[in-house]
């Protein structure tokens, strides 16, 4: 009993003297000198512990783009092991109608995988950055670590992790609701939800079958989406990224919108409404392709009003919009610039549909509609950039109106 309470004051004292120590360091040694300590004495414990970690962050490098892998752990946590957690959060999911149950921030969880115990924890830390940002959150870099015995190092690593990428996807898809996004909201509110897109559920209930169309035409741009849709393979074998550009012409009122949502609902993709006119330049609508989810149409409308093809810029698209007169607007070189006017420019667009950077994310469907196809730079709608071109006309429109039940 003697040596017990002897051992006890021994390493009471050995306490009391590393808190002593650290207080004197923390006093005394610089600030850079103290982290640089901290992280040594973090590698030297990492060294000799027998347990390995990984960490799966929401952004990748300098929060450049979101990582997939990181929502489908949040998906696959919040499915498989949030029932053993005693802190969740809950949240309105995506389309804003469902709410989503995920771990909360410090929790740990506890998940199995052939006989090995592995811990979970989701948590924030603040980016290295210089950069002071007004918004809550844009400083902070959310993540999720695995922590597991190294000796299962292999099987974490090559089936462990591969398996909850491909349940958390699975999870995604079955929860999944389409959604229509916009980059037309308010900046701030974009700011707040981390995202540049603001979005709703899409419900638009065009379908092929309600369309009023040629039906071989009809049947001809249905198999062109299916051979996209399935067309992975043949995209990877020719070397070419997997994307499709469709121009939809004719006048004002003959379906170009409904055979987008048509199109949408055949294929169940998302939908991005891209409003040129929002767009400050280049770099901003590069920012929106990046945050643009595979699976998705992304749609132009009224092309040639919202960009000056000539290389010039023009004004905002309702000013010189009436769809139906010839009246354009004329930019005045005299005119000082205004800082709201977008300078997105057509090499810019070219390079946001087939430049480098278009290829990144895949499968994904340009639309461009317009009144006016003539007026539209040859470069904007050549083959291969516009694969197909689709004349909407009146006598189609008269047909849909012929059968559309009447109001009285
Ligand atoms: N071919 C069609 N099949 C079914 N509905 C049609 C067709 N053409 C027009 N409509 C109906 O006419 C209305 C206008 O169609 P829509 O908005 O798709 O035309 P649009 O060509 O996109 O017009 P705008 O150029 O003004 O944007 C909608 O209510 C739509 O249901």
């Amino acid at each position: 009993m003697a040596a017990m309470v002897e051992k006890w004051a021994g390493l009471g004292s050995a306490m009391a003297s590393i808190i002593f120590l650290w207080s004197m360091v923390q006093n005394h040694v610089p600030v850079t000198l103290r982290l640089y300590l901290t992280a040594w004495a973090a590698k030297l414990a990492a060294c000799f512990s027998p347990y390995l970690q990984i960490t799966i962050l929401e952004n990748s490098a300098e929060r450049f783009q979101q990582s997939e892998f990181f929502y489908a752990v949040e998906a696959y946590l919040s499915d498989a092991c949030s029932r053993r957690a005693s802190r969740l959060k809950a949240e309105l999911g995506s389309d804003s109608s469902n709410l989503q149950v995920s771990v909360d921030d410090h929790e740990e969880v506890t998940d199995e995988f052939s006989g090995v115990t592995l811990w979970w924890y989701a948590s924030k830390k603040h980016s290295k950055g210089n950069v002071i940002s007004f918004y809550p959150g844009e400083d902070e870099r959310r993540f999720y670590k695995v922590v597991f015995h190294r000796s299962h190092r292999d099987l974490i690593v090559d089936s462990y992790l591969p398996f909850v990428l491909a349940e958390g996807r699975a999870v995604i898809v079955k929860n999944r609701q389409r959604r229509l996004f916009t980059n037309c909201g308010g900046r701030r509110r974009r700011y707040l939800r981390n995202s540049v897109w603001d979005h709703v559920k899409f419900e638009h209930p065009a379908t092929f079958d309600t369309l009023a169309m040629d039906t071989d035409q009809k049947e001809a741009i249905m198999d062109d989406l299916i051979a996209f849709k399935d067309g992975k393979e043949y995209y990877t074998k020719v070397g070419k990224p997997w994307k499709r550009g469709y121009l939809l012409y004719g006048p004002p009122g003959t379906g170009k919108s409904t055979m987008i949502a048509a199109m949408a609902n055949f294929l169940d993709y998302d939908v991005y409404d891209l409003e040129l006119t929002s767009v400050k330049n280049n770099t901003e609508l590069r920012k929106l392709f990046i945050e643009m989810t595979s699976k998705s149409i992304i749609v132009i409308e009224d092309i040639d009003c919202s960009i000056d093809l000539t290389g010039k810029r023009r004004k905002d698209k309702k000013a010189s919009s009436n769809k139906d007169s010839d009246n354009e607007y004329e930019p005045d070189p005299t005119e000082p610039r205004k800082d709201d006017e977008s300078k997105v420019t057509l090499s810019g667009l070219l390079n946001f549909i087939d430049g480098l950077w278009s290829a990144s994310g895949g499968e994904r469907i340009f639309i461009f509609t317009t009144n006016h196809k003539e007026k539209l730079d040859p470069a904007l709608i050549r083959r291969g950039r516009m694969d197909k071109h689709i004349e909407m006309s009146y006598s189609a429109a008269l047909r849909a109106s012929r059968c559309s039940p009447r109001t009285t």
